[in-house]
């Protein structure tokens, strides 16, 4: 069945996996087939714009002593440093974009989708990208060409730690096997349009 609109449950979507697995291919197809019905959510971030990143459409960029007072006031439903960087996604943020009718994607790692869970005030749901195999992740993320031997190194170390967290049963709500991109996509967008399920 076709879906159209905006899906019935308009929770927040988490979407976690290893790098390389396809999320961004996944949701990007989300994005593309469902114009204005879902949108990426837009992390605060504490480094400086690169060329062509714009204030509030990329990220929100802010300065350490913003991003901190955020953060002791709450204001994150998860948040992470890297190097000297902080990096976050804001209650408020997600609630001015769920406001407009929108369903927000989140794509976060492990950590990040512990964070959310202990969140409080915040329901979403969780959907993690798995690989057909680790020998594939392998292919896809040098076939990507976008990694240096290390950083290909260090994201397939990640991974293991993603697969992981994955077998704890009832961590997520949604596993789908990134194998066949189409079926894959299928599988989310069915999910996604599902009806809200009565507790
Ligand atoms: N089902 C699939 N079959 C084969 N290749 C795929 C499939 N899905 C995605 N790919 C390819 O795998 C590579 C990684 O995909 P993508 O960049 O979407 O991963 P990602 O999970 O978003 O990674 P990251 O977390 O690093 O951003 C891309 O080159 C993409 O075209």
């Amino acid at each position: 069945m076709a879906h159209t609109g905006v899906p019935s449950d308009t929770r927040p979507i988490v979407i976690s996996g290893p790098s390389g697995v396809g999320k961004g291919t996944l949701y990007g197809l989300l994005f593309q087939r469902h114009p204005d019905v879902f949108t990426l959510s837009v992390s605060h971030t504490t480094r400086q714009p690169r060329q062509g990143e714009y204030d509030g459409v990329h990220y929100n960029f802010v300065t350490k002593e913003q991003f901190l007072a955020l953060k002791a006031a709450d204001g994150f439903v998860e948040s992470a440093q890297f190097g000297d960087n902080f990096y976050g996604t804001s209650k408020a943020t997600i609630a001015e974009q769920t406001s407009k009718n929108k369903v927000v994607v989140l794509d976060i790692e492990v950590e990040g989708v512990k964070q959310v869970k202990a969140a409080t005030g915040f329901e979403a749901r969780y959907v993690f990208i798995a690989p057909p195999s680790e020998e594939e992740l392998e292919k896809r993320l040098r076939g990507r060409g976008t990694e240096s031997e290390e950083s290909v190194q260090k994201r397939l170390r990640q991974a293991k730690v993603e697969l992981e967290q994955a077998k704890v049963e009832g961590f997520h709500d949604k596993i789908i096997v990134n194998n066949d991109l189409e079926a894959a996509y299928k599988e989310l967008e069915d999910y996604v349009y599902a009806p809200v399920q009565a507790n």
